[in-house]
């Protein structure tokens, strides 16, 4: 069952994405790039301000480097958030540094791994990720200018992502750029969750604020497909 993943910046940001439907509250800061990390403090207090069974996650950041990206996703870990996600970028996102960061991460169980589509990742790293101890892998872009997760992989790339997801046992989601009329070819493919940020803002601006109404909409929609309907 696809579920909806919603990035806030804030606490304020938080409460009304829950409010409107999303599944998955996600802490990210949208003006530190792709996979910017908020502070571990903003952390926190998104953490406190939601019902304590709300699942959660917080990104790490996608530092080129093993021990500093280690370093921030332990230092986020101990905010309680469900989830950790680590951007890999185009030096982490093969076997040797997965292994190496798994060493680091090893016994959390609540990492999981981003990929960059526009960084053309091996989609094959799953495997490596599900040796390392991810519970999860994600396909995001790191370019934020428009450019769609279904512009960059064929609907082919992302099935077999998400199938090779399931067959490990990883949890798998899918974002970059997503748009409401991306839920229903996308939601078809299985994934765990589908992730939001730039198209639920006011004016699709990802740095600007959350507008409720659309996440509404694109909770409602997911619900929908959820409950088999067709696109209207
Ligand atoms: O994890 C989900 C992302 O925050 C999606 O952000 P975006 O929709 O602005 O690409």
């Amino acid at each position: 069952m696809t579920r909806l993943l919603v990035s806030v910046v804030d606490s304020a940001e938080a409460g009304l994405a829950l409010a409107q439907g999303a599944d998955l509250i996600d802490a990210k800061d949208p003006e530190a790039g792709a996979l910017g990390a908020l502070p571990l403090a903003t952390i926190r207090s998104i953490q406190a301000g939601l019902p304590e069974d709300t699942i959660t996650s917080a990104v790490a950041g996608d530092d080129d480097d093993v021990e500093r990206l280690a370093d921030s996703a332990l230092a986020i870990a101990t905010t309680g958030v469900t989830f950790v996600k680590l951007g890999l970028g185009r030096t982490m996102a093969q076997p040797a540094s997965v292994a190496a960061l798994g060493r680091r991460l090893a016994g959390h169980g609540r990492f999981i791994a981003v990929l960059f589509a526009d960084e053309n990742p091996p989609l094959s790293l799953t495997a490596a990720l599900h040796e390392a101890g991810f519970v999860g892998a994600m396909l995001d872009t790191s370019q934020k200018r428009g450019i769609r997760l279904p512009d960059l992989l064929t609907m082919d790339q992302l099935s077999s992502f998400v199938a090779g997801c399931r067959q490990l046992g990883l949890m798998s989601g899918l974002a970059g750029s997503l748009r409401i009329e991306d839920i229903d070819p996308l939601a078809v493919l299985g994934p765990d969750y589908l992730g939001f940020r730039g198209g639920l803002c006011l004016a699709g601006d990802r740095r600007g604020q959350l507008d409720p109404q659309a996440i509404g909409r694109v909770a409602r929609r997911l619900q929908a497909v959820r409950h088999g309907e067709q696109a209207a």
